[in-house]
């Protein structure tokens, strides 16, 4: 804790929109050998598309960002199956045109994949998940789950084709769960893309049932566009009646043995040119996939736009909850209770609640475990940030930052009347050192100078420009603007 004293008690308001944000130990790194070669790698047939506020969270803890119940990971499914996972992560990447394979491109400063790792490892009934990756890419793989903190993950050198890769995942499973390895052959399997983060426990759940029903499952989408076939001269040969057909997308999930066995019965073309799991599993193990709608969010990153699309996905996802605190100085009350009205008026469904936090009351940890990433620091002395060096301390110790990047702003009011912005604006000066000091922690800290007479007529006006203000550094959570110290 810094020097400056802990306020006694703090006035909190959270507002909130529901939404999943994606987080958390150690690979065992465990290799078959398998060499693989970009330049080796077969082509495939390009000529065929490819699918490519704020709501008042009334009780802390309520709503779909509550946190999740705390339970052993590994457990078994309701109705007894035990479920791994296989991401397929080995491949470079080449529709994306980057240097850097895009399952390790970054997004808020974090690599892809561990946005797909985080969504599969929060779920407790899948015991384990093997991450496919290119031999060059293991150590680079390692580091992020050390980085991030994953858990459950073991790292298998990938092939030369995705059909490769994910056969080698499988392949680390024993086939009999006498062998001495430590991961257990799952009753399913589920297969997702290491490009596809936004992936819900709702789809897994289904399609790993469907799987244990039907013995493989997978998610589709409607197609968004019609599929030709052209004839050897390039002309229209005949296109497909757009409504009889969907896309197939990922998750897909496996009776394990089925899906093995397919993968050891598959001919050599299949494992070089084939891009569907479902179809092998029919093909050499006469098995008809049980097909289940998805949400649109299931698609996979494959272009370039395709990562500004995601960047935004999470950046949406981030600022749907905010938190406002302040100690329990009159000004800062109100002002607190303003700015949280009308935050919370910019979406239609916001109800409101505000409870009074002591800084040791164990709701502030239910707001972190409720996963909310923006918070409103009201300093009730112009030039003095002491409440907002102690939330810092408080986020830091609760490690909230180390998934995505947390946002605080630290307000700050002249309500003197003869003081004028640019003598505030001289005391705050060292908010700036501050904010550059806590970005290492990921915290990205923002000043705003609430100048105001509380008998000011316009008071409401002052309030709406720190409101859309505030939103507009929260929705944008850009690392280059900390430190500034902005006026509403
Ligand atoms: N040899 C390969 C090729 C692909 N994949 C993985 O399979 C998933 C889906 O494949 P795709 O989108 O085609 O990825 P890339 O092959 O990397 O992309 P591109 O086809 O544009 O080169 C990705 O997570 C990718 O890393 C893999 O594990 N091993
Ligand atoms: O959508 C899928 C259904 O299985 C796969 O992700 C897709 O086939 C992968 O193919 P490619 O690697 O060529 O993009």
């Amino acid at each position: 804790m810094r020097g400056a004293a802990a306020p006694s008690a703090w006035i909190l308001w959270i507002a909130d929109i529901p939404g999943e944000i994606s987080g958390v130990g150690g690979g065992s790194g465990r290799l078959p050998c398998s060499a693989r070669s970009r330049s080796l790698r077969p082509r495939r047939d390009r000529a065929v598309p490819r699918s490519g506020g704020f709501q008042l969270q009334l009780e802390l803890g309520s709503g779909r960002a509550s946190p999740r119940p705390v339970m052993e990971p590994g457990k078994l499914l309701s109705g007894g199956a035990s479920v791994a996972a296989v991401l397929p992560a080995g491949g470079s990447g080449e529709r994306l045109g980057s240097a850097t394979p895009k399952q390790f491109c970054a997004l808020l400063g974090r690599p892809l994949i561990s946005y797909t790792v985080r969504a599969l490892e929060r779920i407790n009934w899948i015991s384990d998940i093997v991450v496919v990756v290119s031999l060059e890419n293991i150590e680079t793989m390692k580091s992020i789950i050390e980085k991030y903190g994953h858990k459950r993950i073991t790292v298998v050198e990938g092939g030369m084709t995705r059909h490769r890769s994910i056969f080698n995942g499988l392949k680390i499973f024993p086939e009999s769960n006498l062998s001495s390895c430590p991961l257990q052959k799952p009753e399913v399997v589920i297969i997702h893309d290491a490009v596809r983060p936004f992936v819900e426990e709702d789809i897994l759940l289904k399609v790993v049932l469907a799987a244990k029903e039907h013995g493989a499952a997978g998610a589709i989408r409607p197609l968004v566009s019609t599929v030709v076939a052209s004839s050897a001269d390039g002309s229209l040969d005949h296109s497909l009646e757009r409504a009889r057909y969907r896309a197939s997308e990922m998750p897909q999930a496996f009776v394990f043995d089925i899906i093995y066995q397919a993968y050891h019965q598959c001919s050599d073309y299949d494992l070089d040119y084939g891009t569907e799991c479902l179809h092998l599993a029919l093909k050499y193990c006469k098995t008809n996939a049980k097909l289940i709608e998805g949400s649109p969010d299931l698609w996979k990153v494959t272009y370039k736009r395709d990562l500004y699309a995601a960047e935004s996905i999470i950046k949406d996802n981030l600022s749907q909850q905010v938190c406002v605190t302040t100690d329990m100085k009159e000004d800062a009350v109100q002002l607190g209770f303003l700015l949280h009205e009308t935050l919370k008026n910019e979406v239609k469904q916001a109800k409101g609640k505000s409870v009074f936090l002591c800084k040791n009351d164990n709701r502030l940890q239910k707001i972190f475990l409720g996963q909310c990433y923006n918070f409103i620091c009201i300093n009730a002395k112009k030039s003095d940030i002491k409440e907002t060096q102690q939330l810092v301390d408080i986020l830091e110790n609760a490690r909230i930052s180390v998934l995505h990047p947390v946002v605080l702003i630290s307000v700050h009011l002249n309500v003197s009347e003869n003081m004028s912005f640019s003598s505030g604006m001289e005391e705050l000066a060292g908010i700036k050192e501050f904010a550059k000091e806590v970005k290492k922690k990921h915290i990205l800290v923002y000043g705003l100078l609430i100048h105001y007479n509380k008998d000011d007529p316009k008071l409401q006006e002052i309030i709406n420009s720190a409101a859309a203000i505030i939103s507009a550094l929260i929705k944008d959570r850009n690392p280059e603007l900390i430190g500034q110290l902005l006026v509403a």
